[in-house]
């Protein structure tokens, strides 16, 4: 990966993100290019850049100098392109082949050129399609347990994982997962964004002091503890998947963070899904839940016998401890962030696609129910197979 630093930030156009990829030798030169701006998500911008000839494909992303789903009004780091690319390249060696190649960056232009996924598709979109995604909860599993274990302080030594914290601290986007996950749906604010049919049930959450309090200390791991190099946002929409690869992409609120946060997004989205399908179509869900923390579980164990450097990892319980305590954290963001995708800022098409109407607002209605349970009851959870019979009931009205 070459990294260049050039002289003025500029936001690309079609046109100027062509010209760029051709200087940068990308593409042989005098060849027709197809350019289009494909960025769906709520922050950046993303070229697709092809050679319709060859079939060769590269994209482009540029963070722009604020959000691109508020505008100019929310400034926001550029220095998140940083830190996106600087993830991409270490997830690629703790995890290879699970996230996309990273061909270049320029921290100026705020731009990571990377592998063209497009013969995969966003997750996200494959469950809602009802899609046979065999491997995604297997291959997730093992991307967490790997890039997790590996920047801990069981796999690195002291300086060195400092040094990584220093690189990866990254304040601006963890505020955003401060407010929009762990603050605002808790409380009546402006930012919040549900159907009137949701009110009442908004408001009796915000009226909910266990829950507050329970919230208050899941945000305050979240706010302080520096376990391992998060991806930061392991929602199904920033995983590419097809009924044989896995790829995930947009680590750009990677941060060190608490280990239970990436695999409580995962599980959580997987959640929201399993809320828009029929209870006959829900199994394949809950296996995916059971697959993905069981072989985080087992690929983090063998990693721990293998390869820790901790003196007391070779105490009798301190492993059981490690992961018991990972996962009652990972229940709890779990939790939050159900809760935070049917009445916060940022929505998922799996429950905002629901029909008809009075069956999405059921759904929200559920989903509200079981974030509040799976904060307020998280230690009683102890393992994935208990998910499918505590979610049955915490939406039974
Ligand atoms: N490497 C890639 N290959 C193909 N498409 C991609 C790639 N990266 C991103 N995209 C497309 O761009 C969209 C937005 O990318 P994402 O990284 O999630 O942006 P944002 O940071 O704005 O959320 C994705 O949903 C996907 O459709
Ligand atoms: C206005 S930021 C809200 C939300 O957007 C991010 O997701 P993505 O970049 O995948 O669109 C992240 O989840 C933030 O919490």
């Amino acid at each position: 990966m070459a990294i260049a630093n050039s002289s003025l930030y500029e936001p690309l156009i079609e046109s100027s993100a062509v010209a760029l990829a051709v200087r940068l030798g990308l593409f042989e030169d005098n060849l027709v290019l197809n350019c289009e701006e494909i960025g769906d998500g709520n922050l950046n911008l993303v070229f697709h850049i092809t050679e319709p000839k060859s079939g060769k494909g590269i994209i482009l992303k540029q963070a722009l100098p604020y959000a691109k789903v508020i505008g100019e009004s929310w400034p926001l780091t550029l220095d998140r392109a940083r830190i996106e690319s600087s993830a991409l390249v270490k997830q690629a060696e703790l995890a290879p082949g699970l996230v996309p190649e990273v061909y270049y960056t320029d921290q100026t232009l705020a731009i990571t050129v990377m592998e063209d996924l497009s013969h995969l598709q966003i997750a996200r979109k494959a469950l809602i399609e009802r899609k046979d995604v065999p491997l995604l909860a297997e291959h997730i599993g093992k991307f967490m347990a790997h890039t997790l274990f590996y920047t801990s302080d069981f796999a690195l030594k002291p300086h060195v994982k400092k040094q990584l914290v220093k690189q990866f601290t990254n304040p601006d986007l963890c505020k955003i997962t401060e407010d929009f996950v762990f603050t605002d749906p808790f409380f009546d604010y402006e930012s919040n964004d549900f159907e009137p049919e949701l009110r009442e049930a908004a408001e009796t959450l915000w009226e909910d002091t266990h829950v507050k309090l329970e919230v208050a200390k899941l945000k305050r791991k979240f706010l302080t503890e520096a376990g391992a190099l998060l991806h930061g946002d392991l929602h199904t929409g920033s995983i590419f998947v097809s009924e044989t690869e896995t790829k995930v992409i947009d680590p750009e609120f990677a941060f060190f963070g608490p280990i239970g946060f990436d695999p409580g997004q995962f599980i959580a989205n997987l959640l929201l899904n399993a809320l828009s399908r029929e209870e006959q179509e829900q199994d394949f869900i809950f296996e995916a839940i059971e697959k993905a923390w069981n072989t985080f579980e087992e690929e983090f164990t063998a990693a721990w016998k293998k390869d820790s450097l901790e003196r007391f990892s070779e105490v009798e319980g301190y492993l059981e401890h490690t992961l018991e305590q990972i996962f009652e954290d990972t229940i709890g963001f779990a939790g939050c962030e159900v809760i935070r995708r049917t009445i916060g800022l940022a929505h998922v098409a799996d429950l905002d696609t629901i029909e008809p109407y009075s069956r999405r607002i059921e759904s929200k209605i559920q989903a509200l129910e079981l974030g509040k349970k799976l904060i307020k009851q998280r230690r009683n959870i102890t393992e994935p197979g208990q998910l499918k019979r505590f979610f049955r009931h915490a939406i039974a009205r």
